[in-house]
């Protein structure tokens, strides 16, 4: 099976607190995954679940303890920098900071145009500008002499995906792409997604914790609980039918459009992050409706049911065991 991009027993340590009472979590947990040519992928979870650590690693702006990433079958380390720059570009939550406030966003186009070598004159510069537009539904006129603060929040993270186009990569790597976008123009920006895998081909990595997005735009779904994946596989299996406790607690958490079912009042998410970081066993022990003592002992392995990969100790029984 043809894989572009994939993460290979990933593990990154932090040491956190304070110069007295210094704790180290393992905020990605020897997490492995791949994604196909024309895939979306999405990374979903909590605030502090490690898809921003993983994401950073990803675009090489972190190093990672354990692991490795590979590119089209090849280590990243072995790869040009500026070649893999090329062909994994990242799109981040706030496009106002992805974009200099000073600058006009045509010249920032034509200096990312410059910097890579894109095009041998300006006339070439602007034709290559012109299309990446295009495909994301601006035109040259749209950004024409224009600063970043002159383009609603929508139309600038449009622009933040045409310049990362510029270099026809193969895949985008989009942390929370919608989450400061009005909440009207958001879906337009996930359809746009879409419509680059069917059209060119692009595969994304969609970082997010809103799994309706998730589950509208994506192909295949991985959920991450305190650095573990603790359920993979395509995105009707994993929504509609959950296997993970956490998985059902966070669609529990989606308000419902039948007004005769309420939110559940008693989801808890966070506040208790590093405690469960440090948890021996499984991470979602402390919160786990259906937890038994081994959760509390023995990190649940991995085991695939039914194409879909679970890390859960309700299931461990019987089936095929795939990793530690
Ligand atoms: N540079 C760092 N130094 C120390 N700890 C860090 C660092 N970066 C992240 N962490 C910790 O690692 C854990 C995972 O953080 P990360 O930002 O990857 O999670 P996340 O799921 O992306 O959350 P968010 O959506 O809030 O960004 C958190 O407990 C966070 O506090």
């Amino acid at each position: 099976m043809e894989k572009i991009l994939e993460v290979k027993n990933i593990s990154k340590i932090y040491s956190v607190g304070s110069l007295f009472s210094r704790i180290r979590i393992t905020a990605v947990d020897n997490v492995s995954f791949y994604i196909k040519p024309a895939e979306i992928f999405t990374l979903a979870g909590e605030s502090g679940c490690g898809k921003t650590t993983l994401s950073k690693i990803i675009l090489g702006f972190e190093e990672p303890n354990y692991g490795e990433i590979l590119y089209e079958g090849k280590s990243t380390k072995n790869i040009d920098r500026i070649e893999f720059m090329k062909k994994v570009q990242g799109v981040f939550q706030n496009p106002f900071e992805s974009f200099n406030p000073l600058i006009t966003i045509e010249d920032i186009f034509f200096e990312t145009i410059y910097n890579f070598k894109l095009a041998t004159n300006k006339n070439e510069a602007i034709k290559i500008i012109e299309e990446k537009l295009n495909a994301v539904g601006l035109s040259f006129d749209d950004i024409h002499n224009r600063y970043p603060n002159e383009l609603s929040g929508g139309q600038l993270q449009r622009a933040s995906i045409a310049r990362s186009l510029l270099t026809n990569p193969s895949i985008l790597i989009a942390d929370e792409p919608v989450s400061m976008v009005d909440a009207s123009l958001r879906m337009s920006i996930i359809n746009l997604f879409s419509k680059l895998k069917n059209q060119i081909g692009l595969s994304v990595l969609y970082i997010t914790h809103d799994l309706a997005t998730a589950y509208y735009v994506g192909d295949r779904i991985a959920i991450m609980f305190r650095g573990n994946i603790v359920e993979m596989g395509p995105v009707n299996k994993v929504l509609l039918y959950p296997k993970h406790p956490y998985t059902q607690l966070l669609l529990e958490s989606i308000p419902k459009a039948d007004p005769e079912k309420k939110w559940r009042e008693n989801v808890t998410i966070a506040d208790i992050e590093y405690t469960e970081y440090l948890k021996e066993g499984c991470k979602f022990a402390g919160r786990c409706s259906f937890v038994r003592d081994i959760c509390k002992k023995e990190k649940p392995k991995e085991i695939m049911i039914d194409d879909v990969l679970v890390r859960c100790h309700l299931y461990s029984e019987n089936k095929t065991t795939i990793s530690a």
